[in-house]
Parts: C-alpha cells; structure tokens; sequence
C-alpha cells in the first residue's frame, strides 16, 4: 500500500469529523520536520516531541524515527545539554534535519500531537501533569506502570506526584494489551525487565500451564539499562571483565511483572527476580524456571506460546532447541524466546532475549504510539538484528 493511501486510510479511520480533518489537513501543511532519510516531509503528517532527547532511549527514538512514514520530530528536549544540537550530542544523528536540544520550560506543545517522554523515574510525574491535554503521551519512564499508587510510593520511595493521571494510564506491553493501548491518552510503557519476562510468562498462566507459585527468574542487562548520565558503578573499570547482581530481593521491577502476572493468573503472584549487570552496552536476558502444572510436558509450553504469538511479528519462538542469544536481537525490535527440557521433573526452563533499549524501550513505545495513531504498529520498526 502506497504512503498516501495509508494518509488517507488513516485520516479518515482516526478523525472522522470534517473540523478535525482540516485541522489535522493544516497540522501537515505546516510540517517543517524533513528528515534526510528517503521519506518525503510531505508524508510526515504527525508531529512529535521527544522529552529527554539526549538520553539513550531518547535517542533510540530519533533512530527508529529517521525511517517512519509519518512522524516527523518537531520538539527535542533536554536538561544539561539544553542549547546543544543534535549532531554535538550524538554524531550518529547528525545525517537528520533535526531541531535543537531546548530545555522543557522553552518548549511550546501547541503543535505537537505526541511526545515520548525519556525522562528520568520520579521526576516524569510532574513534567507529564503540566503537559497540554491534547498530546498523546507515551511514557518510558516506570512512572504510571503501577496501578496502585501506595504500592509505587513503597518500591520508589516518594509520593506519587499525579495520581488522577495514574487511574487514566495503560501498561503498554503491546502484545498482550494492544486493544487498550490503541484508545489510550497516555501509555506506561513497560520496564525492559518486564518486557522480556512477561512475554513469555503471560500466555502460559493464562492458559494455566505453569504453577504461579514457584517462578524464579533470572535477568542479565547491558549497560546501556542504566543510562546515560555518569555513575560510579557504571565506570568501564568497574563493569568490564565481571558481573554482578544488584537489587537483591528488592528490585523496583518485582511489582511490576508480578502486576502483570496477577492480571493474567486472576490471583496474587510472588516471584523470585534477581538482575544482573554484564559488559556489554545493549541486550538482556531473562532465564525463567517454572513448575509446570500436573500432566503438562514442555512441549504444551512451546506450542501454546507458538499459538499466542503466530501472528505477532514482534515475539519469535525459535525452532526447537536453538538457543536465544542477545546478539540475535540487536538493534531491533524481536524479542526471542525458546523453552527447554529441565532435568528436575515437571519443571522447564525458558530462555528470552530482547534489546533493552528497542523491544525494551523505544522500540514498543513506537509500537504503542503506532497503535494510539491508528497506524500499522510495525511502522518505522521492521529492522532486522545487527548480528554480531
Ligand atoms: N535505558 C534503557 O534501557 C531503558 C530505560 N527506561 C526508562 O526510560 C527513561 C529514560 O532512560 P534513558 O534514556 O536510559 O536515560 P538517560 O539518563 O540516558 O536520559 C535521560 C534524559 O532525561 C533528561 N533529564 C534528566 N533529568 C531531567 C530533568 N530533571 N528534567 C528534564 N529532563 C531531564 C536528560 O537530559 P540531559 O542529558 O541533557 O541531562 C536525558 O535527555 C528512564 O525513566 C528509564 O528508566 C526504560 C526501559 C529501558
Ligand atoms: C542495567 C540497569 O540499571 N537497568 C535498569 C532498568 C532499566 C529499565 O527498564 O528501567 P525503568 O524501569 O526505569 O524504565 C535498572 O535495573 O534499574
């Protein structure tokens, strides 16, 4: 289907009245965002903000974006390197037309129709509540994933600062709530963690295949997880040649998967999660230890997850055997995910890898911001891993 085709499908699906027509009509006509990528500016009819631009997953976002049809990047934001341009924070974005980084109190939302918002947890809240009522927001921060508002105050440590927006937000795990996600206002996109470990998981609670009681994950991250800004524990000498685990039985990623466990289960679930840290600057992930119920063999886990994710271009189940490896995702937007034979009886092991920064972050919050548009949500997404 021709770009132009997919204008008019989509205008005329998403703004089904004539005002809003004209007025979604002049938002394209007064679009200056060209990017060098092969896609006409004339085609990028949705203009985007990107909040926290001079992040990592900031960044990922302008890279993903640099090949999407229609959003074209009308407001960049950051804090300390407010003022710089693009091509003096991240020479690899130099190539694309884009605007300077600007502090969030100079920007001016009143012709942006979406942002995402790559800003730090905790401060996100605030920053989100001032925002103007018509944006779409995706946000990546961990911010509005937990419902419940006392529960973020005990894994954050601070007050929830928006807890009416809270009651509006949708958990964007795309595959699993993608018919909520496409009438949402503002999505909570989840935590690369989360991503990698419900995928698998959710489908085979649902279908009751594994004991809720007895979950034990273990998670290894690249580097790139913890951000941009400088750390001492993120120094090269101190995550070079070794790795460590961290947040120890306490990690502020247990209540979020175990929310979306619960929902699926229809009952309270408690796992075992510990992280680790690896050298390497991108990929994750989660070896997953379940108890399968009475009767059920590893082969129902695979064919039950081959089922649920037939139709999905996103979640791959390998062929039988084959090993999922970080290096088979990168750059992209898959997550990977095989299930093994454990020697323990009744039990299996289930391997699933994604790119933090893309599956785990910018990657599904274009999926999600795809869906909020009404368009095809693999625009701008169908790349494949940069194997090795
Ligand atoms: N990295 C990852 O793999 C994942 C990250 N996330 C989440 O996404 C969000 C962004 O992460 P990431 O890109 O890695 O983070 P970075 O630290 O790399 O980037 C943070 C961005 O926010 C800006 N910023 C920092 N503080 C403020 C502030 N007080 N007001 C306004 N802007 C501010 C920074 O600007 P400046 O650089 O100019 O100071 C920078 O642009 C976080 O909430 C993170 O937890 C979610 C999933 C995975
Ligand atoms: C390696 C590393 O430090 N990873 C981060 C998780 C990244 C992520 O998904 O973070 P949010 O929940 O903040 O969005 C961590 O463990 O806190």
């Amino acid at each position: 289907m021709s770009a132009t085709a997919f204008n008019s499908i989509f205008f005329n699906r998403a703004h089904s009245s004539n005002k809003d027509l004209i007025k979604q009509q002049n938002v394209k006509s007064r679009i200056k965002c060209s990017i060098k990528s092969g896609i006409e500016t004339s085609q990028k009819n949705v203009r985007v903000g990107v909040l926290g631009a001079s992040g990592y997953t900031g960044s990922e976002i302008l890279r993903l974006l640099a090949n999407h049809p229609h959003f074209g990047v009308a407001l960049m934001t950051a804090d300390r390197k407010a003022g710089q341009t693009i091509s003096s924070v991240f020479p690899h974005l130099g190539t694309q037309n884009l605007p300077d980084l600007i502090a969030i109190k100079d920007a001016d939302f009143s012709d942006v129709d979406a942002v995402f918002c790559c800003l730090p947890h905790g401060t996100t809240q605030e920053i989100i509540k001032g925002l103007p009522k018509h944006l779409k927001i995706v946000d990546l921060s961990a911010d509005f994933r937990l419902r419940d508002v006392s529960e973020y105050e005990e894994w954050y440590g601070q007050p929830h600062r928006a807890p009416d927006l809270q009651k509006e937000a949708i958990y964007g795990l795309t595959e699993v709530l993608r018919e909520e996600i496409k009438n949402a206002r503002l999505v909570a996109n989840p935590g690369c963690y989360p991503t990698s470990i419900q995928l698998p998981l959710v489908p085979l609670i649902k279908t009751n295949l594994i004991q809720t009681s007895n979950i034990i994950v273990d998670a290894k991250s690249g580097v790139s997880g913890a951000g941009r800004s400088a750390k001492e524990n993120l120094l090269f000498t101190e995550v070079t040649e070794g790795m460590n685990s961290y947040g120890v039985t306490r990690h502020r990623h247990a209540p979020e998967i175990e929310q979306g466990l619960a929902d699926a289960a229809g009952s309270k679930v408690t796992i075992s999660f510990t992280p680790h840290l690896i050298p390497m600057s991108r990929g994750m992930q989660s070896t997953i230890y379940v108890e399968m119920a009475p009767g059920v063999k590893t082969e129902d886990l695979y064919h039950q997850l081959k089922l649920s994710y037939q139709d999905e271009e996103f979640v791959v189940l390998l062929e039988n055997g084959v090993i999922p490896r970080t290096h088979s995702v990168k750059g992209s937007n898959y997550c990977l995910i095989n299930v093994f034979p454990d020697r323990i009886p009744g039990r299996a092991i289930i391997i699933s890898v994604i790119d933090n920064v893309v599956k785990g972050a910018s990657g599904q919050a274009l999926q999600n911001l795809n869906l909020i548009m009404g368009f095809p949500e693999n625009l701008g997404l169908s790349y494949l891993p940069l194997f090795p």
